[in-house]
Order: structure tokens, then C-alpha cells, then sequence
């Protein structure tokens, strides 16, 4: 029997597992394993689970258009293994490499060795740009280009049917079991899963919204649809990420004039980050649950819940922050400035350790991604000791991105009657007493200036320094390791400027 395993991987189109089982030959089982150990780790949510069942449901409407048939399985993967051989079926496993937390690198491990005791074979194969076993990180470019440039694979012609009989725990049902009882609600105002849906949202930012994509990325409100709003698409592989990538790349070929040319660029960059990322996640799981660089371990020893609550629930009496919490927790997603600045707010203002605050945003965050989300806490809170420390305030940021205060009012409905005067300072109006805004949980200019001084006496310090280099070596892209090695004078204790987010 050919096993499709399916993971971070939702559509039928360049599909290299499914397209590599249905050559095989034999019957064909193609499964969404539905693992309750994992779905109780802590990042993942019921939202998560939502757009995964939507992405599953049109999936199986496709597979069946072909011949074959989708299915679901709450179970331990070698569980299911297990059940499916009991009956002596030699089996053959199809699946793409996951690159994820610990958790997931163990299940892996632990399904590799299962198969081969038995000697049954397993196929893995990349998911997007990252490489597995990559020894060098120098030669990362080169094999993401390569993967990039590969031919798209077509949907398959016909799906084999699904073997005559199966075990009890394998259903036809593409719905999350209640018991599963995940955390979190749904959301209100979110984007919903499938395949075509991925397609539709990647046809219309190339027609039509990319052009001012560079120029609003930072805005709360136009970067909701001047970006590409792809990520939770190519977080559940819901659209191939080289798909993306070489339409991008193609709508790009045919564009003239230099200034469209410039906001699609810096799109097309993204989509390299994005891979680089996760590869060092790939490289180091561990980097999901420690520092990577310990000298950070000496600092954020204290743990305020009374803070850390205030800035779940979008109440921490800075308007900008809360404005961009609560959302967050409406329609999964903010722009990158919103989300560094939650982090740069919890993680340096407040100076708590970044653990619980990214388990919480995984959970929001329709698209989690833990290469790019751990990567990125990490880089937020200057725990990598090579990236620039960025401290943001939240109240200059407030000022800038959303000057008249359009995005605060529609979020912080307690502001609704503020003028742009004192939006971003209510606390300094007079009518602050009566209404019914909470007063701020720190005084942010006060806080930023002790965070500046504990960050930077760490990451200057002996130990600081001596992790950082070897964090450079290990991580660092090409152009992030000469620019280190051209000893650039350090940068100035000041906001990041708008495009400067190279790792
Ligand atoms: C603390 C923090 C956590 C984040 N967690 C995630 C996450 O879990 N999943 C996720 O997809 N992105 C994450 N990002 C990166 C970024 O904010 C989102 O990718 C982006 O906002 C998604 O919207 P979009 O698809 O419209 O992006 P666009 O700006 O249109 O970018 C297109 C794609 O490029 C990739 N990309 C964009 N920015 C980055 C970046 N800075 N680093 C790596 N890849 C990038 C994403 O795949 C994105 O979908 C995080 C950023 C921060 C600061």
C-alpha cells in the first residue's frame, strides 16, 4: 500500500509524495493524521484547526474528482502504521520533510525507524527551499535557487483507489475530532483554507495589489491588502511555495517601469527570507525552546503575569500595541512591524523571557510557521547577539503608521470619542478619568531606557560577544556574515529603519 502522509502540504498541484505514489502503482491512502500530542504542545489552536479542515475538505473533493480518496486519522503516525500493516500490507511512505520543533523532528525519527525495522521504505522530500543535513550555510543560496528553478509537477491524471478495507481509526470525515478540545476561538474576520483560495489570493496580489507593497508594508490598515496576504497558504502548503515563487517571478520579467519593479523585488525577497528562516529552525530545533545565544540566560529571570495577561487581552493602556492585539485575535494576522512590536514590547519594554509570549502569538497567528516564528521571537527580543537590538516605542510607532489614529479607534472602541491629539496618549487628555481606557501598564520611555542598558551589557559582554560569533557562523546569511566581517562600526541605540530587516 503507498501512504501519502500528509503534513504542512493541502493540495493536489506540485505534489512531488502524491504524484510519487500514484506512479507506483497499487492501491493509494492519502491521510491527514490529526496527532493529539502535537495538537496539545501549545502552538497550535482551534483556529489553526479550522483552516486546516477547510483546506482538507476541498482537497478530498479533488482527490475523489480523480479517483481516489481523502482521509483523516486522530492517532500517533506509528500508530497508525501499526494498524495498517497488522494484516501483514507491506507499506511504502510518501511524505514532504517538516520542518518544525523538536516534537515533530522525534515523530519522524521514531516513523523512520519503524519503517525500516520492517523493512518497509520511506520517501521524503523537500517541502520548499530548505535543505535537509545542509553542512554549510554558505551553500544555502545556491541550493534554494535550485530548488526554485525546479518544473512545477502537474495535478495527477487519476488517483489510485484507496486500499478495499481499512482500520476503524482511518475516516472519510475532514473535521477535527471535539474531543481534541484545542485552545482558542475562532475567527471572526479570518481567511478561510483551500487550494483554489491560495491560487486566487496569489493571482490577485500579482495583478493587482503588489503595487504598493514596499510603500504601505508597515501601515496597519493598506498592509492588509498591500501585502500578499499568502503566509497562512504557504504556512499549510495550502499554495506551493515554488509556484509563488516563479509566478513572482514571471509577473516580474514583464513588468517595466522601475518603481513597480522595486515593490515586487522586495516582495520576491520575502519569499527567500522566508526559507532562510526555517532553515534555521531545520539546522537547530532546539532553538525553539533556548536562547541561541546563552548569555541571554542571565537576564528575564522574573515573570510578571499580571503584564503578561494585560498584553494578551490587548490591555495594556498603549493604544497602538492594544490596537494591534486585539486584531490579532480577530482576524489572525498584523503586518511584521505590528508583530515586532508586540514582541520588541513584551520582551524588552517589559523585559519577560519570550517563551510563553510565542507559544500565545503561535497560537494567534493563523499562519504560524515555528521556523520563521522562533527565528523571529528570537530576533525581536536580541536573544540571536548578532542582529541589530530593537527596542521599539510603541507610541512613536503609533504616530507614524497610523497618524490620524484610524486603526486605534476601530480596535480600542474606549478611544472611540479621542481626538488624533491625544489618541496615542490618552493619558495626557483631560477627559482620560472618564472614560473607560485602563491606565498604561508601564511608562514606556523610562522602561526602554533600562531595557537598552540590560540588553546591550549582555550582548557586549565577553560571553556575549563569543556566542554571538559562533550564532553568525552557524546562522548568519552570506550577506549578513560579510557585513559582520567588514566591522561596521555598531549600530546607534535606535528604531529599526523601515526596510532593515535582513536577519
Ligand atoms: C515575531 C514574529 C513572528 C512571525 N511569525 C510568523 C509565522 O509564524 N509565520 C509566517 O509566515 N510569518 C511570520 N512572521 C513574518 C511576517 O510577519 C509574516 O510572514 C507576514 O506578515 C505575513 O503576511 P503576508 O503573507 O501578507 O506577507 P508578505 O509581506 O506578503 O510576504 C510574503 C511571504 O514572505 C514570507 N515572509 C514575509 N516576511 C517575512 C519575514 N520577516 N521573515 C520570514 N518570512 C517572511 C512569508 O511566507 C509571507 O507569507 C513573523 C514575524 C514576526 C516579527
Amino acid at each position: 500500500m503507498q501512504i501519502v502522509w500528509l503534513k504542512r502540504d493541502l493540495r493536489v498541484h506540485d505534489h512531488r509524495p502524491l504524484t510519487e505514489a500514484c506512479r507506483a502503482g497499487g492501491p493509494v491512502l492519502i491521510v491527514y493524521v490529526i496527532e493529539p500530542e502535537l495538537w496539545q504542545n501549545g502552538d497550535l489552536s482551534e483556529r489553526h484547526a479550522r483552516f486546516i479542515e477547510e483546506c482538507l475538505a476541498e482537497m478530498q473533493t479533488e482527490v475523489r474528482r480523480l479517483g481516489g480518496e481523502l482521509y483523516t486519522a486522530c492517532t500517533g503516525m506509528v500508530s497508525l502504521l501499526e494498524q495498517l500493516a497488522a494484516d501483514g500490507t507491506p507499506l511504502t511512505l510518501y511524505a514532504h520533510e517538516e520542518h518544525g520543533k523538536p516534537d515533530t523532528f522525534a515523530r519522524d525519527m521514531e516513523v523512520r525507524r519503524w519503517m525500516k525495522e520492517r523493512g518497509f521504505a520511506v520517501h521524503e522530500y523537500p517541502s520548499f527551499g530548505v535543505t535537509r543535513g545542509l553542512r554549510d550555510r554558505k551553500q544555502f543560496d545556491e541550493k534554494w535557487q535550485e530548488k526554485m528553478q525546479a518544473p512545477l509537477l502537474p495535478v495527477p491524471g487519476a488517483i489510485p483507489a484507496p486500499p478495499a478495507s481499512l482500520p476503524a481509526v482511518v475516516t472519510r470525515q475532514t473535521t477535527f475530532p471535539k474531543q481534541l478540545a484545542l485552545p482558542g476561538e475562532t475567527i471572526r474576520y479570518g481567511q478561510q483554507g483551500g487550494e483554489s483560495l491560495g491560487l486566487e489570493t496569489l493571482t490577485d496580489f500579482l495583478e493587482n495589489r503588489f503595487y504598493q507593497y514596499r510603500s504601505h508594508l508597515s501601515n496597519p490598515i493598506s498592509s492588509s491588502t498591500s501585502c500578499s496576504r499568502l503566509s497562512p497558504y504557504l504556512a499549510w502548503g495550502a499554495l506551493s511555495f515554488r509556484r509563488a515563487y516563479q509566478e513572482s517571478v514571471r509577473r516580474l520579467s514583464h513588468l517595466p517601469n522601475p518603481q513597480d519593479r522595486r515593490q515586487l523585488e522586495a516582495f520576491i525577497s520575502r519569499l527567500h527570507w522566508h526559507c532562510h528562516f526555517i532553515q534555521r529552525l531545520e539546522d537547530e530545533p532546539e532553538l525553539s525552546e533556548r536562547n541561541m545565544n546563552r548569555a541571554f540566560d542571565t537576564i528575564r529571570t522574573d515573570w510578571d503575569e499580571d503584564a503578561y495577561t494585560r498584553w494578551k487581552e490587548g490591555r495594556t493602556g498603549i493604544p497602538f500595541i492594544d490596537a494591534a492585539m486585539r486584531s490579532l485575535h480577530k482576524t489572525g494576522w498584523i503586518n511584521f512591524r505590528s508583530r515586532a512590536m508586540l514582541v520588541s514590547f513584551i520582551c524588552n519594554t517589559l523585559l519577560l523571557d519570550w517563551q510563553k509570549p510565542a507559544q500565545f502569538l503561535a497560537r494567534q497567528f493563523l499562519d504560524y510557521e515555528p521556523g520563521i516564528h522562533y527565528s523571529q521571537m528570537q530576533m525581536q527580543s536580541g536573544t540571536t547577539g548578532f542582529n541589530t537590538i530593537r527596542i521599539y516605542n510603541p507610541i512613536k510607532q503609533g504616530r507614524e503608521q497610523d497618524p490620524d489614529g484610524r486603526f486605534i479607534r476601530r480596535h480600542v472602541p474606549e478611544l472611540k470619542e479621542f481626538s488624533s491629539d491625544f489618541i496615542h496618549e490618552p493619558w495626557k487628555s483631560p477627559a482620560f478619568f472618564h472614560s473607560q481606557y485602563c491606565g498604561a501598564v508601564v511608562d514606556v520611555m523610562d522602561a526602554n531606557r533600562r531595557a537598552r542598558e540590560v540588553l546591550w551589557s549582555v550582548r557586549d559582554s565577553e560571553a556575549g560577544v563569543k556566542e554571538a560569533e559562533q550564532g553568525l557562523k552557524k546562522h548568519a546569511s552570506n550577506s549578513r556574515r560579510k557585513e559582520a566581517s567588514a566591522k561596521k562600526p555598531k549600530p546607534a541605540f535606535e528604531q529599526l529603519s523601515l526596510f532593515d530587516f535582513d536577519d
